[in-house]
């Protein structure tokens, strides 16, 4: 955004002609379904900033790097407030659960960051390495070549295993069932959109369900909180660490801080849809999934890589980064202004919602050559910015899990791709679908054959083909 352009007097935003009765909820309702194509539908017609009502413009679309820039490098004017929509009660589980490092803002949020960051950082998540692979090594020993897995599930539960290990060291299979059936119930009823249409705690209603299975989850996470702080808390897992977190004054995260955390930390459910975005992204191009296969099997010599082989796999990374870029788990982000602000050559009211999404963001051609397509070698020619490449987010609020999550991501697939050759079922349907995460529709059912079998891309239907150019 030039200088001269914020100088000059503010112009109305680009957006739609108004239709009335149609108010923001029934507009949302139609984003939710699938952000992604609202999103794409959005910036065809209005370009790279927009609102649904340009006279009153309560609700802005910026896609364009240097709106995001300006987004991500002033937090205190566009601040993030994940929960806003829902209404969550402030007294209640449901609050607390979601009252982590996304609801935050300046110090308060400052100070968590600071105190959470050291279980996060590049090096210290290698101590989780080891108990990722041995999930998937157990996970896998019950897979059979022959067998179709409907992948949704499969992976959603190395995930799941994975998460209850590294974040809370669990390993008692009664514990396991009863906080993975809660957070699934949790993650399938506070996804539904009458949840956010209806927060009420009504009888039958899907609101009142989150509100009974957070005080669940709340109740466990607890017990597990308590376990740690009087056994003196020496393990490796996120938890103790967390329980353990001191800031510079001597102050550590409450019991109900620690709830909040504690649960942002354990729901990795984006690394679920990225693994089942890479796996069909393969199965489409063999080339590069030789290649990937090759790759991992010289570095591992069969087994699951170890801290120094992570760092070889540089064409599994890159593979990694460009399903990211066409596929971010996370396509449609928010932040509300604090008070009434300039935006390029616009004027934004205080409280109004600013939608952005990396999913358009990396379909841009002034930033990607060819952008539908899957091309990981784009990565030795390209280098976008921050604010042009973003599945993680940027600024203030960037994933704190993130060297997390590539690294159990890339553990769980070298693991995988040694053992397997997973194939689309041919003609299956393959949609976006926005659960918490953004996901393929009817749980990716692959066929197991031996690893380096040679196999064409699966014919398939459904409306992926709009999001990336397939065989
Ligand atoms: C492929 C996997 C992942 C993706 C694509 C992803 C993406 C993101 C994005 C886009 C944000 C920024 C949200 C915003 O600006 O509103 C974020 C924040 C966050 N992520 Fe992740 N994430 C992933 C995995 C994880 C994992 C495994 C963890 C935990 C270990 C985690 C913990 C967090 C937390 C705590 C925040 C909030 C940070 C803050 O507000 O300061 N994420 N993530």
């Amino acid at each position: 955004m030039s200088n001269t352009a914020a100088a000059q007097a503010p112009v109305q935003l680009p957006g739609p002609v108004q239709i009335p009765l149609v108010g923001w909820r029934t507009r949302g309702l139609r984003m939710l379904g699938d952000p992604a194509e609202y999103f794409m539908r959005q910036y065809a017609h209005h370009g790279q900033v927009s609102a649904w009502k340009p006279r009153n413009p309560r609700h802005v679309f910026a896609f364009g790097p240097e709106y995001l820039k300006r987004i991500f490098t002033e937090p205190e004017v566009f601040v993030a407030d994940s929960f806003r929509e829902v209404r969550i009660p402030e007294q209640s589980s449901f609050y607390r659960l979601t009252n982590g490092l996304l609801r935050r803002n300046g110090d308060p949020h400052r100070r968590h960051r600071r105190l959470m960051q050291p279980a996060f950082t590049a090096r210290r998540v290698l101590v989780h390495r080891e108990n990722v692979a041995d999930v998937t090594e157990r996970c896998l020993s019950e897979w059979r070549t022959g067998d179709v897995v409907p992948m949704h599930d499969a992976l959603a539960r190395i995930i799941m295993l994975t998460a209850m290990r590294t974040v809370f060291d669990i390993d008692a299979p009664e514990r396991i069932e009863r906080l993975q059936g809660l957070i699934s119930r949790l993650l399938r009823v506070a996804a539904a959109p009458l949840t956010l249409l209806l927060p009420y705690d009504l009888p039958g209603s899907t609101f009142r369900a989150a509100l009974r299975t957070c005080e669940q989850i709340e109740a466990l996470l607890l017990e597990m909180i308590r376990d740690r702080r009087a056994d003196g808390a020496t393990g490796r897992d996120v938890l103790t660490s967390l329980v353990n977190a001191e800031d510079e004054d001597g102050s550590r995260l409450s019991e109900a801080e620690l709830v909040g955390e504690a649960y942002t930390a354990f729901c990795h459910d984006s690394s679920t849809a990225t693994l089942m975005w890479t796996l069909l992204l393969l199965d489409q191009h063999p080339d590069v999934m030789n290649d990937v296969v090759d790759e991992v099997t010289s570095v591992c010599g069969g087994g699951p890589p170890d801290d120094d082989q992570l760092g070889k796999l540089p064409l599994l990374d890159a593979v990694l980064k460009e399903t990211l870029r066409l596929l971010p788990p996370a396509p449609m982000l928010i932040r509300y202004t604090s008070r009434p602000t300039r935006f390029g050559r616009y004027e934004l009211p205080s409280g109004a919602m600013v939608f952005f999404s990396s999913y358009v963001t990396h379909r841009l051609e002034e930033t990607y050559r060819d952008p539908l397509r899957f091309d990981p070698g784009r990565w030795e020619r390209e280098s976008p910015s921050t604010y042009e490449y973003l599945p993680f987010g940027a600024g203030a609020h960037n994933c704190v899990g993130r060297h997390f999550a590539m690294l159990e991501m890339k553990t769980v697939l070298a693991v995988l791709l040694q053992k397997f050759r997973p194939a689309l079922v041919p003609d299956s349907r393959v949609d976006r679908a926005m659960r918490v995460s953004l996901v393929p529709s009817h749980g990716l059912p692959m066929r197991l054959h031996p690893p380096g079998t040679g196999t064409s891309p699966a014919p398939l239907r459904g409306n992926i083909r709009d999001s990336v150019r397939l065989p």
